[in-house]
Parts: C-alpha cells; sequence; structure tokens
C-alpha cells in the first residue's frame, strides 16, 4: 500500500462518538499532528481534551480553520446547512471538507447552497456505517470502523483526488469505502438503518402507552426484547434529524413495513399455522444468509 501523508492539521466539528472515533483512529494510524475541536458544549469539549481526543478547543471559527488540511462535519444532520454557512467564508481553497451524517441528500443539497465550486472540489460527503446507542466524546473509540462499511457519495465536481485522499484515511482506520449514488444510499439506509431505529422507538413507546405499569411489563422482559430495543437508547436529537431529513424514503418504508405487519395479523387471525411457519422460516434463512455473507466480506 502507498505511504499516506499525515495530516497537520484536522478539524472536527461535533466531538461526540463519531467525531471523537474518527480523531482516535487517526491518532493510532499516526496520521494526524493537530487537531482541532469545535462544539457546542463546553463540557463535552473540556472533555474531548482531558481524553486526548482534540489537541485544542476553537476559540473562533477563522483561527480553526487557518491551516486546515481537512474539516470533519460530525454533528447532527439538522446542523450541517448552518455549520457550512458559519465556516464557508473561512475555508481555504484547498481544505478538504468530508462529513460522517447518516443522510445524504440532505447533506450535498446544503453543500450546494452554501460552498463555493472551489471548495465542492474539494467536498467528499460521507457515512460510516459504524456507530453505536452511546453518544458523546467519552463513547469514542479508536476501533469503531475497523473492519466497517463507509460510504462515499462524491458530487460530480467532487475531485477524484479529494475523493482518494478521504478514501485513503477511512482506510487508514481500517475501514472498507464503497461509492455510492446520494439517492441509493438515502434509501438504502432507510430500509436498513432508519426503519429499525424507528421500530425500537416506537416498541417502547407502545409498550409504554399499552399499560398504566409499564414497570411491572419490563421487569421480566429479557435478552431478546434488550436486543431488539438495544438501538431505542440513541439520540433523540440525531435521529430527530435523520428521520426528518430522509423523510419520505422513511415514509416508503414504514407503509411497506405496516403491509407486512398486516399480512402477518391476517395469518395470526386466520389460525393458519403453515403460513406463519413459513413467513418465519423465510425470515430466518434470509437472515442467516446475510450474517455469512457478511463473514466471508
Ligand atoms: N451514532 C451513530 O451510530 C452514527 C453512525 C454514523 C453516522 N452518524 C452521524 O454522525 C453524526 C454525529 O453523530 P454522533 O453519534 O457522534 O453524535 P454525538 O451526539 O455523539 O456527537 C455530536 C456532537 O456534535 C455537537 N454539536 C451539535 N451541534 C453542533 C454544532 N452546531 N456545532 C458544533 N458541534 C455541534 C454535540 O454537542 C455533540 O458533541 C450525526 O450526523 C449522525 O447522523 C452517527
Ligand atoms: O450500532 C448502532 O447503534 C447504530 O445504530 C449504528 C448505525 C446503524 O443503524 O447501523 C446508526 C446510524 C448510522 O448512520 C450508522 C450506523
Amino acid at each position: 500500500m502507498a505511504t499516506i501523508t499525515a495530516l497537520n492539521k484536522l478539524v472536527i466539528v461535533g466531538v461526540g462518538l463519531i467525531g471523537g472515533s474518527f480523531a482516535l483512529a487517526l491518532r493510532k494510524a499516526g496520521l494526524v499532528k493537530h487537531i482541532t475541536g469545535v462544539g457546542r458544549s463546553q463540557a463535552n469539549m473540556q472533555r474531548a481534551i482531558e481524553l486526548g481526543v482534540i489537541d485544542e478547543i476553537a476559540t473562533d471559527i477563522a483561527s480553526a480553520l487557518n491551516g486546515a488540511d481537512l474539516v470533519f462535519l460530525a454533528m447532527p444532520v439538522g446542523q450541517t446547512a448552518s455549520t457550512l454557512e458559519k465556516i464557508a467564508p473561512h475555508l481555504h481553497a484547498n481544505t478538504l471538507v468530508t462529513d460522517a451524517g447518516s443522510t445524504k441528500q440532505d447533506v450535498i443539497a446544503a453543500a450546494r447552497h452554501h460552498l463555493s465550486m472551489q471548495n465542492r472540489h474539494h467536498f467528499v460527503p460521507g457515512h460510516p456505517i459504524a456507530g453505536a446507542e452511546h453518544s458523546g466524546v467519552q463513547a469514542a473509540q479508536a476501533d469503531l470502523y475497523a473492519h466497517k462499511h463507509v460510504i462515499l457519495t462524491p458530487l460530480p465536481e467532487t475531485s477524484m483526488a479529494a475523493v482518494e485522499r478521504v478514501q485513503q484515511l477511512w482506510q487508514a482506520c481500517h475501514a472498507q469505502v464503497s461509492l455510492m449514488p446520494p439517492d441509493e444510499h438515502d434509501r438504502v439506509l432507510a430500509a436498513t438503518s432508519h426503519l429499525p431505529h424507528i421500530l425500537a422507538f416506537t416498541l417502547m413507546n407502545h409498550l409504554n402507552h399499552s399499560t398504566d405499569d409499564p414497570e411491572s411489563l419490563l421487569r421480566f422482559a429479557g435478552s431478546g426484547f434488550r436486543d431488539f430495543t438495544r438501538i431505542a437508547s440513541s439520540s433523540p436529537e440525531m435521529w430527530r434529524d435523520i428521520c426528518l431529513a430522509n423523510r419520505e424514503a422513511l415514509l416508503t418504508q414504514i407503509e411497506a413495513y405496516q403491509t407486512e405487519l398486516n399480512s402477518l395479523r391476517e395469518l395470526l387471525k386466520k389460525n393458519d399455522a403453515d403460513a406463519l411457519e413459513q413467513a418465519f422460516s423465510q425470515a430466518r434463512d434470509i437472515r442467516e444468509g446475510w450474517l455469512k455473507k457478511k463473514t466471508k466480506d
């Protein structure tokens, strides 16, 4: 593999689980000399310094961006437009900008609106398919991206050199990089990430609403319930933004899911044992096939 040049200065906007983990992974790979954090909460930024995730807390955007090789946007996607608007006047012509947002078409629309053509040559939208239900810099891990997928959705005007540089940095975090059109990204992730989060959140609320005494209901919930609902512990702000940004694709998924649930309800009403078993067998086979393929990848 070709040697990778280290970043002299990395600026992370939103130093939480995802931004902090990128910082730690690049530090571990010896690929960054200085990291400046731009944040919203002073307590979280102070923690980022104490944990050695960043070297300094930005005092203002202009000096934070001065001499930056790469800006990594890792705040909730609802903050993308205002963040790009704030950084655009201070971005140097050759500073690379990438992001980790869970949705891509909205991020690209914001970039088209706020970044000049010159800055868009150096803008590489991205999304690591890795994370956790925990938020904040204290949850950051150097190996979060190891053996995980990262999807890049470059604009037509993004330079190939910018894509390659961002790809190299993710590969140095031991991630596997793929390129995809942004609309396909948002459609695919609506199905495999956004819908499952909606199901976990609504299951928790449903159980809460279905009884006057939810505690007695949850008292004997087992590990199946714990596995299924793990992601309902995720950041409400982050998921509010994701759902609103990918609203159309998510609505399509919710409607299709409702149809699936309705047909299962009909089988149950009819006491159709064979059809129920067939439906569950099909689901199990699909999952087993997916897991087998995943271990080979
Ligand atoms: N958590 C996951 O599993 C996961 C996975 C892949 C991608 N993402 C995406 O990565 C991004 C960050 O997610 P996270 O899990 O690290 O969240 P997080 O809550 O751990 O971190 C986000 C940080 O951004 C800060 N922030 C919010 N608004 C800001 C602003 N305007 N300027 C500067 N900082 C601001 C918050 O204070 C927080 O410290 C989101 O866009 C999310 O969609 C999350
Ligand atoms: O593992 C988790 O807790 C996650 O929710 C990670 C997860 C996912 O849905 O797989 C969440 C959002 C992302 O944009 C990417 C990854």
